[in-house]
C-alpha cells in the first residue's frame, strides 16, 4: 500500500489559505442546478466528493462550465426536477451527495439507479427512504433493507401530514428532505423525531436555501415549513466558504505546535458549525484569535494542552481532531456524544480508537464516547486511514509530538482536500537532518561528530550499526552472506550509544567494531538488501529534536532523503590510507599501508557496486573534497554551508 511517511517535526507556524467548504460546495452545486437561472459559484472544492456532485448532476442533464484555475464553476439551473429522466449514479462514498440526491430524485418523476464504493452501501439510508415513502415516493432498496443502492422511480407524490423523520441517525436525511421539497412547489412540513443531531448543518442548509430564495419557517430544532408556490431562484453570484472542518488541522497544530497558525477563508462570520472547534480548542488551554474570514491557534501559555471532557455533538468532524490532540494533554480526555462516527465513511469511533493505541495512547471505547489518556512518549505507528480522509489528516499531527509517523493510503485525502499534505508541509517545521556520505577513512565520522556538537544536534554514525551488525552475526555463528539469518540478527541488535562509545547486549564493544575484521564484515552484511531494510527505522529513529547529522553512504539517498543541506565528503584513496593508518598507529593497533590502501579501495568499488544504496554523490549534495584540507577547514565548511558559522 501506499504510504507517506511524516518526520518529527519541531514545530508549526505559518498562514494556509483553506479550500472550499465540502457540505456548502454540494449543497450550493445541488441548489443551483435545481434553481432558475444561472449561479457563478466562486471558490468551490475540488475534491472527490464534489466531482461525484458534478458528474452526477450532468447524467441528469444540468450544464455548467469551469474554471479549475479559479475554483469557479457557472451552473445553468433547470429551475425544478431534472430534465433527464432516467439514469444511472455513481456517487462514490460521497454522503452529501447521495442523500440530497436521493431526496431531489424521489421527486424529479424518473427512473434512477444510486450507488457507491462498498462503505457507502454499508452507510445507513432507511431514515430518509421512509420520509420520502410518507409522501408517495417510490424508492426501493436493491439488495438489503435500508441501504444504498436505492432504485427511485415516479412516485405520487401526496402532500398531507407533517413528514416524519428521524434525526438521530444523521442530520443529512433532513438536510436532503428540506433541500428537494420545494420541487412539490407546496407547502410541505418536516417534523424531527428524536433529538436531532448535528445541528449547525441543518443551519447551513436553512441559509443556503434562503440565499436561493426558499426560506424555512423552524419551530426549535423539531418542526420545520417550507411554504407552498415557492422556487429555488439563482443569487447570481455566490461564494464558498473555505472548510471549517479542514481549518480544525491546522489550528491543532498552532495549539499543538506551538504557532501561529493562522486559516484564511472561515471565521466568525462563518455559516459552518464547525467553526465552533476554536471554542473546544479554547477550553484546551489554546490561544485563540479570530475574524469575520480568519482564525488563529497559538500553543498555550504553560506549552501544554488541558485535559477536556467535552460534549461534541454540534461539531462530529472536527471533533476527530481533538481526538488526535488529546494525544498532547496533560491528562485523560473525554470525547462525549459523538455516536454519529459510527455511521460516517468508517466506524470512526473503532478506527480512531484503534490508532490512537498504536501511538501509544490507552484508549476506552464506548457506544457514542472515546476516553483518550495520552502516552508519556508517543511511538512511531504505520496508520490505517480506512479510506476516511479525517483519519489520514488529523493523524498527521502526531509528528508534531516528535514522533514520525507513517500515514497508509494518504491518497484518501482528496475527498475533501487534496493538498492537504502539501499545506501541511508549509506550516510545519521538520527536525532538521544534516547528511553526510562519504567513502570509508574520508574524515566524515570526524566531521559529522565536531558539527553536531557544534550545532547541539543528535549524532548518528550508521556505519557502526553495520560493524555490530557484523560482529553480532559472526558471534552467533552466523554465515555473513546468509541474508535473513543476518538480517534477523540486525533486527533483533540490542545496542546501545552513549557519547563516543557503543555497547552491544551489554558489553563496550566501542574499539572491537573498528577491527578490520568487522569493517570487512559490514561491508559484506551491508549489501544484502534485506539487512538494510531491517537497520532503516532505527536509523530514522535518531532524528530528534533539536535536529540530527547523520553519516554514512546512504543518509541522503534512502534514510533521510529530505536532508538538508547533503554532503559527499571524499579524499583520495592514498590520503585516506594514510590517515587511517595514522589513525590505527594512535590507538596502538597493528597496520600496513600498503594493505590499508587496498582494503579501502577494495570496499570502496563493494559500497559503489552494490545494487542497493551504493555509495555515489547525489545531484544534491555539495562535493567537500579534503584530501588537501584538514578536519577544521571541513567542519567549518559545513557549518558556513548549514547557514551557522563556526565558533
Ligand atoms: N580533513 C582531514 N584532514 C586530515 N585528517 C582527517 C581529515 N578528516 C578526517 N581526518 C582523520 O582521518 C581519520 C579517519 O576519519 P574518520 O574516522 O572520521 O573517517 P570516516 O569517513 O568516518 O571513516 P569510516 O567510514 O571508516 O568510519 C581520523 O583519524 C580523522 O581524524
Ligand atoms: N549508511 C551506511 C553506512 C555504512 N555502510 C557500510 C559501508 C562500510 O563498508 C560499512 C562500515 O561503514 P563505516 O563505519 O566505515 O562508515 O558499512 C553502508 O553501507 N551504509
Amino acid at each position: 500500500m501506499e504510504h507517506l511517511d511524516l518526520p518529527p517535526m519541531l514545530g508549526a507556524r505559518g498562514t494556509v489559505r483553506l479550500p472550499g467548504s465540502k457540505s456548502i460546495s454540494n449543497r450550493t452545486l445541488l441548489l443551483a442546478a435545481l434553481a432558475e437561472g444561472e449561479t457563478s459559484i466562486r471558490d468551490l472544492l475540488a475534491s472527490d466528493d464534489t466531482e461525484r456532485m458534478l458528474e452526477a448532476l450532468q447524467t441528469l442533464g444540468v450544464s455548467f462550465s469551469r474554471d479549475h484555475e479559479a475554483c469557479t464553476c457557472v451552473v445553468q439551473g433547470v429551475g425544478g426536477g431534472f430534465p433527464v429522466k432516467a439514469g444511472d449514479l455513481f456517487l462514490g462514498n460521497a454522503g452529501t451527495a447521495f442523500r440530497p440526491l436521493t431526496a431531489a430524485l424521489a421527486l424529479s418523476g424518473g427512473n434512477y439507479r444510486l450507488h457507491g464504493v462498498a462503505r457507502m452501501h454499508e452507510r445507513p439510508i432507511g431514515d430518509l427512504v421512509d420520509g420520502l415513502r410518507q409522501i408517495g415516493a417510490d424508492v426501493r432498496y436493491e439488495a438489503n433493507e435500508g441501504y444504498p443502492p436505492l432504485v427511485i422511480g415516479p412516485g405520487e407524490i401526496a402532500l398531507s401530514g407533517p413528514i416524519r423523520v428521524r434525526g438521530d441517525v444523521s442530520s443529512q436525511f433532513l438536510t436532503a428532505l428540506l433541500m428537494a421539497l420545494p420541487l412539490t412547489g407546496r407547502e410541505a412540513t418536516v417534523e424531527v423525531v428524536g433529538e436531532l443531531i448535528s445541528k449547525p448543518y441543518i443551519a447551513i442548509t436553512l441559509e443556503l436555501m434562503a440565499r436561493f430564495g426558499v426560506v424555512v419557517k423552524r419551530e426549535q430544532w423539531s418542526r420545520f415549513t417550507i411554504p407552498g408556490g415557492v422556487r429555488y431562484r439563482s443569487p447570481g453570484t455566490i461564494f464558498v466558504e473555505g472548510d471549517a472542518s479542514s481549518a480544525s488541522y491546522f489550528l491543532a497544530a498552532g495549539a499543538i505546535g506551538g504557532g501561529p497558525v493562522r486559516v484564511e477563508g472561515v471565521g466568525r462570520a462563518s455559516i459552518q458549525g464547525d467553526v465552533a472547534f476554536v471554542d473546544a480548542l479554547a477550553r484546551l488551554g489554546a490561544r485563540i484569535e479570530a475574524g469575520d474570514n480568519w482564525m488563529q491557534a497559538r500553543a498555550p501559555e504553560g506549552g501544554r494542552l488541558k485535559a477536556f471532557d467535552l460534549d461534541l455533538n454540534h461539531i462530529p468532524d472536527a471533533a476527530m481532531t481533538l481526538a488526535v490532540a488529546a494525544l498532547f494533554a496533560d491528562g485523560p480526555c473525554r470525547l462525549r456524544n459523538i455516536a454519529s462516527w459510527r455511521v460516517k465513511e468508517t466506524d470512526r469511533i473503532s478506527a480512531m480508537a484503534t490508532e490512537l493505541r498504536k501511538v501509544g495512547a490507552e484508549v476506552e471505547e464506548g457506544a457514542d464516547y472515546l476516553r483518550v489518556t495520552p502516552p508519556k512518549v508517543l511511538r512511531f505507528a504505520s496508520i490505517d486511514t480506512y479510506d476516511d480522509h479525517r483519519i489520514a489528516m488529523c493523524f498527521s499531527l502526531v509528528a508534531l509530538g516528535g514522533m514520525r509517523v507513517r500515514i497508509n493510503d494518504p491518497a484518501c485525502v482528496n475527498k475533501t482536500f487534496p493538498e492537504y499534505f502539501d499545506r501541511y508541509a508549509q506550516v510545519t517545521a521538520p527536525v532538521p537532518v544534516v547528511a553526510i556520505d562519504g567513502p570509508s577513512a574520508s574524515g566524515k565520522g570526524t566531521v559529522a561528530a565536531r558539527v553536531a556538537e557544534a550545532l547541539g544536534y543528535h549524532y548518528l554514525d550508521s556505519g557502526s550499526l553495520y560493524r555490530l551488525v557484523a560482529l553480532a552475526a559472526m558471534r552467533a555463528g552466523v554465515p555473513l552472506d546468509d541474508e535473513g539469518r543476518v538480517a534477523r540478527e540486525a533486527a533483533r541488535l540490542d545496542v546501545r550509544f552513549e557519547g563516543a562509545r557503543v555497547w552491544l547486549s551489554g558489553e563496550d564493544v566501542t574499539d572491537l567494531i573498528r577491527e578490520e575484521i568487522c569493517s570487512v564484515g559490514a561491508s559484506r552484511v551491508a549489501a544484502l538488501p534485506a539487512v538494510r531494510d531491517a537497520l532503516l527505522d532505527r536509523q530514522r529513529d535518531f532524528r530528534r529534536a533539536p535536529g540530527l547529522v547523520a553519516e554514512g553512504r546512504d543518509i541522503g539517498s534512502v534514510i533521510f532523503p529530505d536532508a538538508s543541506p547533503k554532503f559527499f565528503l571524499t579524499a583520495s584513496v592514498e590520503v585516506r590510507a594514510e590517515r587511517r593508518y595514522k589513525q590505527l598507529m594512535e590507538k596502538g593497533l597493528p597496520a600496513k599501508l600498503e594493505s590499508l590502501s587496498k582494503d579501502l579501495a577494495e570496499r570502496d568499488a563493494r559500497d559503489a557496486a552494490r545494487t542497493v544504496a551504493p555509495l555515489k554523490k547525489l545531484p544534491d549534495a555539495v562535493l567537500l573534497e579534503t584530501s588537501d584540507s584538514g578536519v577544521e577547514e571541513a567542519v567549518a565548511f559545513v557549518l558556513n554551508e548549514v547557514g551557522r558559522a563556526p565558533g
